[in-house]
């Protein structure tokens, strides 16, 4: 008897879990997500109808599906690449214009690629006061943590204020002679490989090892072997993260690729030990120079200035902060300036009289000495051809934000907690700002307005961000690209190699799906 009614108490009370957990699935994947485009609807807020759970994700899917099909059959290069990195967008524009809502699952996002808007929203928001989207700073968790890329509020404050001495010109100009050496290393490298026979070199791979070894050196003064393993574990984590079709915004749906998220999260873990060795090191040989008479040697690294006030105010960064910004500056850091790079080359492979230009330019400014810090503003057109690379292939083509309070823009209110998806390639592909040259490689055209490029709208060009929450990196990233530039083209001239296939690809960053293969030929 009380057997039975034990039973009965114990099915009754797992009823009502089971009918819970099948609400909250119910409620999570349907009623709230239909109740919040019925209300963003009625704001003024349109866009392509979501299918929830998925939102707009098939969309975007079947979308790519559709273009890459075709790509595969296409010879031709074209700098008209937007279409072909996000088609879902190019083609929804058409339809919505260039402010339309969409949805990542069940969470809502802003698609932004009108200037206008955009100026208005960053006039309306400072940087302090600007959040970033919560389903991606838990999908970026083991790449980034809570460095800056992610922090909000008096969090980014803080973060910005510790960081920022690390990159004034002085500190910037004594990396230069790091700079320097490991692109010699690469030189080197390259030489013995031609010497064997061969010419083609595969440029992304190669450009991306040194921007590392130099990130490595430069910002945590770290070995190289440590440096190494770092950014293998740091690719192998990217790859695994978003080398794959993910359903970022569906609610549960890290459960799908449970094993994914697991190895990223293993390897964060691995990532976060050999980080925390080195600073556990660097506070110790901190801590004895301290309590010994001996002056400390002046450095100048980015974990040094971190460290620096490190447990001594409220204001430092805690261990695990200062973990997670070293992750951000490796990953951040050397990527881009490695994809900048690569873009650069293939473009001056495809035209070969700027390289020829920017040889000449060289001559005249470095001649033969070893190029330092100080000649960098010398190279005037290198710093054309930059702006002009960055702008036809960003290696930051979106950028995402969360606003942390109700917005008005353009009298449209942006609700608090939306996502902004900001589409800067769009923006610097944009023919109403650039004219018809758009998808053409003209440097000069930064030769009268070396910020702008002469873009009628002063948002037209922003690859390195805007606002407050500009790269905090980009003169370390001028420096870099100016002195391993000037060094590759003093000895080789490029050209493409014939097994290069020109799909420019979205994996978190504007890369070459297939790699940069390049023809490298010695100059003497
Ligand atoms: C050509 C090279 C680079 C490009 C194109 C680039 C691009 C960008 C862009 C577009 C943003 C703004 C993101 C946003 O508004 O949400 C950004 C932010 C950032 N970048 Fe860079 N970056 C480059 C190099 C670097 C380097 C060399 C470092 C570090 C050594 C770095 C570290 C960062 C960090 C930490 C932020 C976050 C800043 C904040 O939110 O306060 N970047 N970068």
């Amino acid at each position: 008897m009380e057997l039975n009614r034990v039973l009965k108490d114990v099915g009754l009370a797992m009823g009502v879990l089971l009918f819970l957990v099948l609400y909250k699935i119910i409620f999570n994947f349907w009623v709230w997500p239909n109740m919040a485009f019925r209300k963003l609807k009625r704001s003024g807020l349109t866009g392509p109808r979501p299918r929830f759970p998925l939102g707009n994700i098939n969309d975007i899917v079947e979308t790519a599906k559709r273009h890459s099909q075709h790509r595969i059959h296409s010879d031709v290069i074209t700098h008209d690449v937007h279409p072909i990195v996000f088609p879902y967008y190019a083609l929804t524009q058409f339809i919505y214009g260039k402010v339309f809502l969409h949805w990542l699952g069940t969470e809502p996002f802003l698609y932004v690629s009108d200037a206008e808007f955009l100026k208005q929203m960053s006039a309306a928001v400072s940087g302090k006061n600007w959040g970033k989207s919560n389903v991606f700073r838990n999908d970026r968790k083991p790449m980034f943590g809570s460095g800056l890329v992610f922090a909000q509020g008096e969090d980014w404050v803080r973060h910005r204020n510790v960081l920022a001495p690390a990159f004034s010109p002085a500190n910037l100009k004594a990396m230069a002679s790091l700079m320097v050496a490991s692109t010699n290393n690469m030189i080197d490298r390259w030489t013995s490989i031609i010497n064997s026979g061969w010419q083609d070199i595969e440029f992304e791979k190669e450009i991306t090892t040194t921007t590392g070894e130099i990130i490595a050196k430069a910002s945590f003064g770290m070995t190289h072997e440590t440096g190494r393993k770092v950014l293998e574990k740091l690719r192998v984590m990217q790859q695994t993260l978003f080398n794959t079709n993910r359903y970022v915004g569906v609610p549960y749906s890290k459960y799908l690729c449970l094993k994914k998220y697991h190895e990223a999260k293993r390897l964060g873990d691995e990532i976060d030990a050999l980080l925390l060795s080195l600073i556990n090191d660097k506070t110790k040989s901190k801590k004895n120079r301290d309590h010994s008479s001996v002056a400390a040697d002046h450095e100048t690294n980015l974990l040094d200035v971190m460290l620096s006030d490190y447990h001594e105010s409220s204001k430092s960064l805690t261990t695990k902060e200062i973990v997670d910004e070293c992750k951000t500056f490796f990953f951040g850091g050397h990527e881009t300036v490695a994809l900048a790079l690569t873009w650069t080359l293939f473009l001056l492979s495809v035209h070969p009289e700027w390289q020829n230009q920017l040889r000449e330019e060289i001559k005249q400014v470095v001649g033969d000495q070893v190029v330092d810090a100080n000649m960098l503003a010398g190279l005037k057109k290198m710093g054309w051809v930059m702006n002009e690379s960055l702008r036809l292939y960003p290696p930051a083509p979106h950028l995402q934000r969360q606003t942390r309070y109700d917005i008005h823009v353009n009298g449209v209110i942006i609700p608090k907690e939306m996502n902004i998806l900001i589409d800067v390639m769009a923006i610097m592909h944009d023919r109403g700002f650039w004219g018809d040259t758009v998808h053409q490689f003209r440097p000069e055209r930064f030769e009268a307005d070396d910020l702008y490029g002469g873009c009628e709208h002063k948002m037209g060009y922003v690859p390195f961000g805007f606002g407050g929450r500009m790269c905090i990196g980009r003169n370390l990233a001028i420096m870099e690209y100016k002195i391993v530039l000037t060094l590759i083209l003093s000895r080789f001239s490029f050209s493409l190699s014939p097994y290069y296939i020109h799909s420019p690809a979205i994996m978190f960053t504007l890369r070459p799906a297939y790699g940069m293969p390049l023809v490298v030929q010695p100059l003497y």
